[in-house]
């Protein structure tokens, strides 16, 4: 029998062949109630939960301009913002959560009253809609600390984006849902008003720890959603379960090793933990347990700039029917993406299922305990070592610090390499004070004997402008040499400056590249670079002085 596509009928009749048309597909009596609830009019949308992925392909591409790559994949634009907007994020101030949280300039507060004023204006949008789509998932694979978050979103786009990222529920798991711990409101595509209180844009990311929700208004980038959720794990595992959520990958060697690799986006994390010799537990969301490592989410999310078949083959071959791509441009004839391109943005991206990568390690799970911890630093000034040994005092000093550089892109506004001081080597998404998650840190640390690596992904041979960023290759010649327990015996020399404990060889890289004064043809250049960065940490670590432990003051660079 031929397959016939069935005509929705959004006045309440049964559409005869697909039932994902139906009005209120994957729609249970129970959770029916919980929209009409919350505020929907349920006579007037066409809710779809859970849709088939190639449903959700054909509303993109028939609602939302979304065509499809030659390999299958979705591309998708989310319009005016290509990547986040960390200023116009807020945590609502309210009794459950105030006493744990960091305010200041990352957290920033609103009240209850104006996140009720967005939640109501992004339903009411929502309303407006034809279609509202929804997806349930939980994050986290452990199913002792995972929670069940719901999507409620009008672009087909981001419930396919929320598919891929969150942990795919079985049809079992779907049926016997319930009442989210956690829900996503996402009216991106409508603006926030500018006069209301506090309001400084048409921007608004908001999360609510009391109401448990997150409300976006005015922005399509799809990875608010996926770092929102990421910020509320940062609040609850610490908070409700006492374990130390992580801004890293995670991945795991043929002998059970595990690794984490820590850093602020653009640092190399996604790329360096798919890595052929090693199973994929996950590429930036985890948790630190007394049980092990677990991954918040079932997806990545991989930069697509200058992707290349050749030196990042499992993440160009994940690029298949089901991912989406998103700002990225194409070949109107043959449909090939152009990854050159960065006419929308430099942040292309794209989103697959992990399970996409073939080395991947499903449940993403592990009960090892880590053995290796890498901080992945962009350093654009060009004067930190390719890889250094640190000590548990500097891994301190270097985790509440989290210098690195801000790649272009990735937040509104980043034009080139841009020096931060990102503490947690994400200071986007931390909700609590840096010394918490810190603290939990050292501990897990001294008690795993976990080794720690600081391995600089930016420049070498000169600043930005003058040197080049480290050659791939080389970067992982360095994870493979700590894998493989080389690195760990081989000889040190120490770095005047930083105190840094760097080896003087690695097979397969020329040596000069590891020493940055060797690095440099301009000495003087490399002196003035070195004593700036120095005074740069110094300054920034000021504000944690009252923190921590003397010798971890101490295990700064030496001015
Ligand atoms: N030496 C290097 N190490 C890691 N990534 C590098 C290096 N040199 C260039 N890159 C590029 O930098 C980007 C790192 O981004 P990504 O792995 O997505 O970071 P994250 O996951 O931490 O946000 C990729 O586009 C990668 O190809
Ligand atoms: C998605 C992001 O993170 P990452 O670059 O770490 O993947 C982001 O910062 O918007
Ligand atoms: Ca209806
Ligand atoms: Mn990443």
């Amino acid at each position: 029998m031929p397959h016939r596509t069935a005509t929705p009928d959004r006045h309440g009749e049964e559409p005869t062949v697909d039932p994902s048309q139906h009005p209120t597909y994957g729609l249970l009596g129970k959770d029916l109630t919980m929209f009409s609830e919350a505020g929907f009019d349920m006579d007037k949308i066409h809710l779809k939960r859970n849709a088939p992925v190639a449903q959700l392909y054909e509303d993109a591409i028939k609602y939302e301009g979304a065509v499809i790559a030659a390999s299958g994949a979705l591309i998708n634009f989310s319009g005016k913002k290509t990547g986040r907007s960390p200023k116009d994020k807020r945590i609502v101030y309210e009794e459950t959560s105030k006493d744990d949280v960091w305010w200041g300039a990352i957290n920033i507060q609103m009240d209850e009253h104006t996140f009720e004023i967005n939640r109501e204006r992004a339903i009411d949008y929502l309303n407006t809609r034809d279609n509202v789509y929804v997806f349930d998932g939980f994050a986290g694979w452990d199913p002792k600390y995972r929670i069940k978050v719901r999507v409620i979103a009008s672009r087909a786009y981001h419930a396919l984006f929320m598919h891929n990222m969150l942990i795919r529920p079985t049809a079992k798991e779907l049926e016997d849902f319930g009442t989210p711990d956690f829900t996503i409101y996402n009216a991106g595509q409508f603006p926030a008003n500018r006069f209301t209180a506090g309001m400084t844009s048409q921007t608004s990311v908001e999360v609510n720890f009391k109401r448990r929700e997150m409300v976006i208004l005015g922005t399509e980038y799809a990875g608010e959603m996926k770092k929102g959720i990421f910020s509320v794990m940062h609040y609850l595992q610490p908070v409700k379960f006492g374990n130390l959520s992580l801004h890293s990958s995670a991945n795991q060697g043929p002998d059970g090793d595990v690794s984490l690799f820590f850093g602020l986006s653009g640092t190399g994390k996604t790329t360096l933990s798919a890595d052929p010799s090693r199973a994929l537990i996950g590429d930036d969301e985890h948790v630190w347990s007394d049980s092990g490592v677990f991954n918040i989410e079932g997806g990545c999310y991989a930069k697509c700039v200058g992707l290349d078949a050749e030196k990042e083959p499992a993440i160009f071959s994940a690029i298949r029917f089901g991912s989406i791509l998103e700002n990225v441009t194409y070949d109107y004839q043959t449909r090939e993406p152009n990854y050159e391109d960065t006419g929308i943005t430099e942040n292309t991206r794209c989103a697959y299922p992990i399970e996409y990568i073939e080395n991947a390690m499903i449940p993403c799970m592990s009960s090892a305990q880590p053995k290796n911890v890498i901080y992945l630093c962009c350093d654009a000034f060009g004067v930190l070592p390719p890889v250094s040994l640190l000590d548990a005092n500097q891994a301190q000093y270097w985790f509440l610090s989290g210098y690195t550089s801000k790649t272009p892109g990735t937040e509104d506004g980043i034009a080139e390499p841009t020096p931060t001081f990102s503490t947690c080597f994400g200071a986007p998404f931390i909700v609590l004070h840096p010394s918490r998650y810190a603290a939990m840190l050292g501990k897990k640390m001294s008690e795993q004997n976990t080794k720690c690596w600081l391995v600089n992904t930016g420049w070498v041979g000169g600043a930005f402008g003058v040197g080049k960023r480290c050659p791939l290759k080389y970067t992982r010649k360095i994870i493979d040499a700590i894998h493989d327990g080389s690195l760990a015996n081989a000889e040190y020399k120490t770095n005047p400056v930083f105190n840094l404990a760097m080896p003087t060889k690695i097979e397969g890289i020329p040596s000069e590249l590891l020493d940055p004064e060797q690095a440099w043809s301009d000495k003087a250049g490399y002196k003035a670079q070195v004593t700036k960065l120095a005074d740069m940490f110094t300054k920034a670590f000021e504000r944690y002085a009252n923190e921590c432990a003397p010798e971890v003051v101490a295990a700064g660079p030496r001015v």
